[in-house]
């Protein structure tokens, strides 16, 4: 066996196919996100209860975010069990959960995959205002030209929507109109 001493988020894993980890809460986003990167088959890993409940969030929900649908996008991931913080002694301040991750190709087409990471990180970030306005808003980290013409040319209906209310799929129908029609 191979033992692997540093910074998980610096140093580069070993080929694995299972992971399994009470991870360090503070950096749950960073090392959830680097070991989507990797080929695996199965992660059983600990998180803060809110976080795992926004990573399984169905759409038109508070805890729906961006953190749910990058997640859904690499892998699908399902809470196993809450762990109440009274089973720990010491206590500690917050309340735990068992998530299962099976890493899979995204069941929607994604035209390019940076692309579309990058435009839910923005939308999300105007998640209670329409997506035609959150589009407009963020502009400057999207850097589309022409944008209200763009704007303009994508679905009615989902730009009278916001964010939060729009599935993953939904979303990619947006990002991938959208690079289309900056790519032109
Ligand atoms: C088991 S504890 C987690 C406990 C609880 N889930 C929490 O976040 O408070 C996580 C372990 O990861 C270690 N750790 C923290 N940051 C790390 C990093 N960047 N790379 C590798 N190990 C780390 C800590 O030293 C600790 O032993």
């Amino acid at each position: 066996m191979e033992i692997i001493a540093g910074d998980a988020l610096k140093v580069e894993f070993p080929e694995f196919d299972k992971v399994v980890s009470n991870l360090p809460y503070s950096i749950s986003s960073e090392i959830t996100f680097k070991l989507l990167r990797y080929k695996f088959k199965l992660g059983i890993l600990m998180y803060q209860y809110e976080f795992a409940v926004r990573m399984v969030s169905p759409p038109d929900c508070k805890d729906y975010s961006r953190l749910t649908v990058d997640t859904y996008y690499f892998a699908d991931a399902s809470i196993l069990m809450k762990v109440p913080k009274d089973v720990f002694q010491p206590a500690p301040e917050v309340d735990s959960a068992v998530v299962k991750l099976i890493p899979r190709p995204a069941p929607f087409e994604v035209r390019d995959e940076a692309f579309f990471l990058e435009f839910v990180t923005a939308v999300f970030g105007q998640r209670r205002k329409k997506l035609r306005n959150s589009i407009l808003n963020t502009n400057h980290v999207l850097k589309i030209p022409e944008i209200k013409e763009v704007v303009n040319q994508l679905p009615e209906d989902l730009m009278n929507k916001r964010a939060e209310n729009l599935t993953p799929e939904e979303l990619a129908l947006v990002a991938n109109m959208i690079f289309d029609l900056k790519s032109r």
